[in-house]
């Protein structure tokens, strides 16, 4: 292997026999049964990449496309069906929760049990202790066993242990999800100055911002064979137009053939300044769009739906419905609504809450000064607001809500709150919660 190489997987599957029942999996095991009673199942089919030395590169991919798969190959928890894998350099890695420590023994005695798994010595753990205590920051609970931690202590001690052993390649898989805010961030913190430092670091994870934030390359899975591979915002792009396309590989090629042009269903005679909104008299139901959005199972609503939310899309520049949305890219959001009354003044809104329910930003057809005409019963409308996301990278729930007068009385037709989340990606930084877009000049 090239000496700038850090890992390299090549021509990598993994298959699991399936068994319909377990007596089947016995009966083979004790050689009683000669027929085939299995299905096989490639977790990974072919699969080859490499990770350069000092590179940060990201594996992402729909559940189930292997990701957790290829780290425990690389690590070494699994071993292959078929290829071969080569590292060069120490490993530390973070996988699943609970991987690697034991339940029954103290925080403390599995920071020395870990640590001694990786080669150190008890004096050389002894040296790092007090920095993988303090990184972990959870006080007296360090002498509890460590089953009685909550998820979020574990991956607290977890990536202390981790990143605290010095390693030259660091693997961690979805774990930062489970960590409070900020101890995420503390950790992003200890991302970039492994970065600095050239160390490896290889990252499975579903928070696309951080993906496209941290990552030098992506590797893209499905289904068991890397689709593709190459620069971050690429990769984050494709991997859209996967779910787009309702995890059909197949359909790649055609990812814009759902779009509509959103200009058209613009009317001209609505549109104001700030966010556009644009109102339309829709014309016939074809597939829903909200079906092609990553949507809420949970979602709260409430109102007399006298003016019912019947379906909605996130679009984003190219028109292609997603929640994933590019931060200073024009954007839209839409929705349809059905009237089952004749009502007055209908107010159409929608806000972006972050995840800790506080609302960032918002606004309303009355705000935009877009008042629309009285609506009888049957009437259905489309609504588009459309306008630039200043956002900072990071997840959203999007809000819709459709208010207004019957029988002179103001009433919540109705509201759908935390519909579905909307990410904000970038690859460039701004401090805090939205970007100013400045302009810089230097005299
Ligand atoms: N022990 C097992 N026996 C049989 N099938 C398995 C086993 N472990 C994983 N699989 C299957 O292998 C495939 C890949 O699983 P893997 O956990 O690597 O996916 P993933 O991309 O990490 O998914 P997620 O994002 O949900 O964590 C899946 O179809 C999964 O059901």
């Amino acid at each position: 292997m090239a000496e700038d190489i850090a890992i390299s997987v090549n021509d990598v599957s993994k298959m699991y026999k399936l068994y319909d029942n377990p007596m089947d999996r016995l009966k083979e095991s004790l050689g009683l049964s000669r027929k085939k009673k299995y299905k096989e199942h490639y977790a990974l089919n072919h699969v080859s990449f490499q990770v350069h030395k000092g590179e940060t590169v990201g594996i992402i991919g729909t559940n189930g496309s292997g990701k957790s798969t290829i780290l425990k190959i690389i690590t070494g928890v699994l071993s292959p069906t078929a290829g071969e894998i080569a590292v060069n350099g120490r490993i530390s890695a973070l996988l699943e929760l609970g991987a690697g420590f034991n339940g029954e023994y103290s925080g403390l005695e599995n920071v020395y049990l870990n640590g001694s798994m990786i080669g150190f010595s008890r004096e050389e753990i002894d040296a790092k202790l007090q920095s993988i205590l303090d990184f972990a920051d959870i006080g007296d609970f360090i002498y509890q066993p460590v089953k009685t931690y909550s998820s979020g202590m574990f991956v607290r001690l977890a990536f202390a242990v981790a990143i605290n052993i010095d390693p030259e390649i660091l693997i961690v898989d979805e774990a930062l999800s489970v960590g409070d805010v900020f101890f995420q961030a503390k950790c992003y913190r200890k991302f970039e100055e492994f970065k600095e430092m050239g160390k490896t670091i290889l990252l499975v994870s579903h928070d696309l911002s951080s993906i496209g934030k941290y990552c030098d390359r992506v590797v893209l899975l499905n289904k068991g064979e890397k689709l593709a591979e190459g620069g971050a915002k690429e990769m984050v792009n494709l991997y859209r137009r996967v779910l787009v396309n309702q995890y059909d590989d197949a359909d790649l090629e055609e990812n814009t053939d759902d779009v509509e042009d959103t200009e058209e269903n613009q009317d001209p005679e609505n549109q104001t300044a700030g966010a556009d909104v644009s109102l339309k008299v829709h014309d016939g139901d074809g597939k829903a769009m909200k079906d092609s959005l990553n949507l809420n199972p949970e979602v709260l609503e409430y109102g007399s739906k006298l003016g019912e939310i019947v379906d909605f899309a996130i679009r984003d520049d190219t028109g292609m419905i997603s929640n994933v949305i590019e931060k200073g890219k024009e954007f839209s959001v839409q929705m349809k609504v059905k009237f089952q009354a004749d009502v007055s003044d209908p107010i159409f809104a929608f806000t972006l809450k972050d995840l800790k329910g506080t609302e960032i930003t918002g606004t309303n057809t009355m705000y935009e000064h877009t008042p629309l005409k009285p609506q009888k019963a049957g009437d259905v409308r489309e609504i588009t607001f459309k306008q630039v996301m200043p956002l900072e990278a990071g997840e959203y729930m999007l809000c819709l809500g459709c208010t207004g007068y019957k029988d002179g009385d103001f009433t919540v037709f109705h509201r759908l709150y935390d519909v579905c989340n909307l990410t904000v990606i970038t690859d460039k930084k701004a401090v805090g919660y939205f970007d100013l877009f400045s302009k810089v000049s230097v005299k």
